[in-house]
């Protein structure tokens, strides 16, 4: 069973994976090719995935050390880890069921060679004898697993005859949500919705694009399609450096939901706005775009230097100021958009790494700095100014409560409810109380990879 992940087909080798007889431990590896085409895209998601498994590294950061690797090299790789953490769950418990005493524990690598060939034989659309030939190479080249490669050569020649059928009984076991996540989100939504969020984490996610021109036209151009709120989405088609468009900075890649909040500050033509929490940059292009004099503050430098870079890309202007947004003297602005850290709980069809990376407490100790974040930024409003705060969780701690603690204590703030008419296509996401809140499982267009959009919290505020 090769679902739900979507068809991909890499450049790979031809290598045909026999290898020989069984020896000792199941049948003998295959021969290690002179060079497989494919091999690199999977050096690079075996070394991605260990550092975000065993290193603590982010996704993003996972891959940052890819450089002279051609881009759909690097997108494979990608796809792979994205892949293998979206169903990390399910992976290990087929994997478990295969292993008597589990992976060894003295060369935690071995997990990662087997969880990378797993991804695939069990979700991509690629060659078994692919998938296990290049696999058993990773081991090989590498001094702590290459004594393991007729083990990991077994193991995933058994997943390619048996995985269907242990494939169905892992994920009957719902594994690839983190059990402390799926009672939060039964708490707050009911089960029923937990149980739908769950369901579209499994799926990668289309390519969702904020255009500056004409959202029909790059539609058209790129084979995607207009969502009601003027996002173009497209089915990922490779490498998103080698689209058109990305080069002349026609266009850049925003979440749907994300592109929401920055909209609700209204027409900002000409006023000054400050980005509070602005890298990397994605919300700070909407406002410049919009003719905002945006001034967008970020406390990590690195991350404003892809900032600038984005900037640079999409050929617009803001005035970019490293600094820690709880206590920056800046302003008075007409107007501030907020979108805080967050535990980013909504953003797991993407980052289905930080499934794995968050902890219970993370909740609290962001909510705690939002609190601090928001008060500040209402400092620095003028008075009559609008703040629109928001925030990529779906925990009602970093969103909804935030916003009913400022209303009980400050007085001179007042909430201006977000209506239907701000932004076509969200009456759906206005709550009562006239925030917003979208769920990864909203927004059902046809197959799930079509569908979704990030869970996002965001309210709008004025300031007597
Ligand atoms: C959700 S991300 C912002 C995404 C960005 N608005 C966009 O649309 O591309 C949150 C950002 O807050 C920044 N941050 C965290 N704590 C901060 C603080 N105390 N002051 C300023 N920025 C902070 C992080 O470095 C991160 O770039």
């Amino acid at each position: 069973m090769k679902a739900p992940s979507r068809p991909n087909r890499p450049h790979g080798p031809s290598r045909s994976g026999s290898g020989g007889g069984p020896g000792p431990r199941g049948p003998r590896p295959p021969q290690r090719p002179a060079q497989s085409a494919g091999l690199p895209a999977r050096l690079l998601a075996a070394d991605a995935l260990d550092r975000i498994l065993r290193g603590n590294a982010s996704l993003e950061d996972a891959f940052i050390n890819d450089q002279g690797l051609e881009p759909r090299d690097r997108a494979l790789a990608f796809r792979i880890v994205a892949t293998a953490l979206r169903r990390l769950g399910t992976i290990r418990a087929v994997i478990a069921g295969m292993l008597d005493k589990g992976a060894p524990k003295s060369a935690p690598k071995v997990e990662t060679v087997l969880l990378v060939g797993a991804a695939q034989i069990l979700f991509m659309d690629v060659p078994d004898h692919a998938a296990v030939g290049l696999s058993v190479d990773i081991a090989r080249g590498d001094i702590t697993t290459g004594g393991f490669a007729g083990l990991i050569n077994a193991v995933l020649r058994r997943l390619t005859r048996e995985g269907k059928e242990r494939l169905a009984a892992a994920e009957a076991l719902n594994l690839d949500t983190p059990e402390w996540l799926r009672q939060r989100w039964t708490k707050a939504y009911g089960a029923e919705k937990a149980k739908a969020m769950c369901a579209i984490l499994a799926h990668e996610p289309a390519l969702d694009l904020t255009v500056k021109g004409d959202p029909e036209k790059w539609a058209e151009a790129l084979g995607g399609e207009v969502l009601p709120t003027g996002t173009v989405r497209v089915l990922q088609a490779g490498a998103v450096r080698a689209l058109p468009g990305y080069d002349d900075g026609d266009w850049w890649v925003q979440d749907a939901a994300a592109a929401i909040p920055a909209r609700l500050l209204g027409d900002v033509a000409g006023k000054s706005v400050a980005d509070m929490c602005a890298a990397p940059g994605g919300k700070t292009a909407q406002l410049a775009a919009a003719g905002a004099h945006v001034t967008a503050i970020d406390r990590s430098g690195q991350r404003l230097v892809r900032l600038k870079e984005n900037l640079d890309r999409l050929k617009l202007k803001a005035d970019v100021r490293e600094g820690d947004a709880t206590s920056i003297a800046a302003g008075p602005f007409d107007a501030i958009l907020l979108d805080a850290p967050c535990s980013a709980t909504g953003t797991l069809r993407r980052h289905p790494d930080i499934a794995w990376a968050k902890r219970p407490g993370d909740v609290g100790t962001m909510a705690a700095l939002q609190a601090k974040l928001i008060d500040h930024a209402l400092d620095l409003l003028k008075s009559g100014g609008t703040l629109v705060y928001a925030t990529c969780s779906l925990e009602p701690e970093e969103g909804e409560d935030q916003i009913a603690r400022v209303l009980k204590e400050r007085t001179d703030v007042t909430r201006v409810k977000i209506t239907a008419e701000d932004v076509p296509g969200i009456a759906a996401f206005i709550t009562p109380q006239g925030d917003l809140r979208t769920l990864p499982c909203d927004w059902v267009r046809g197959e799930p990879e079509r569908s979704g959009l990030d869970g996002f919290f965001a309210a709008r505020l004025s300031k007597r």
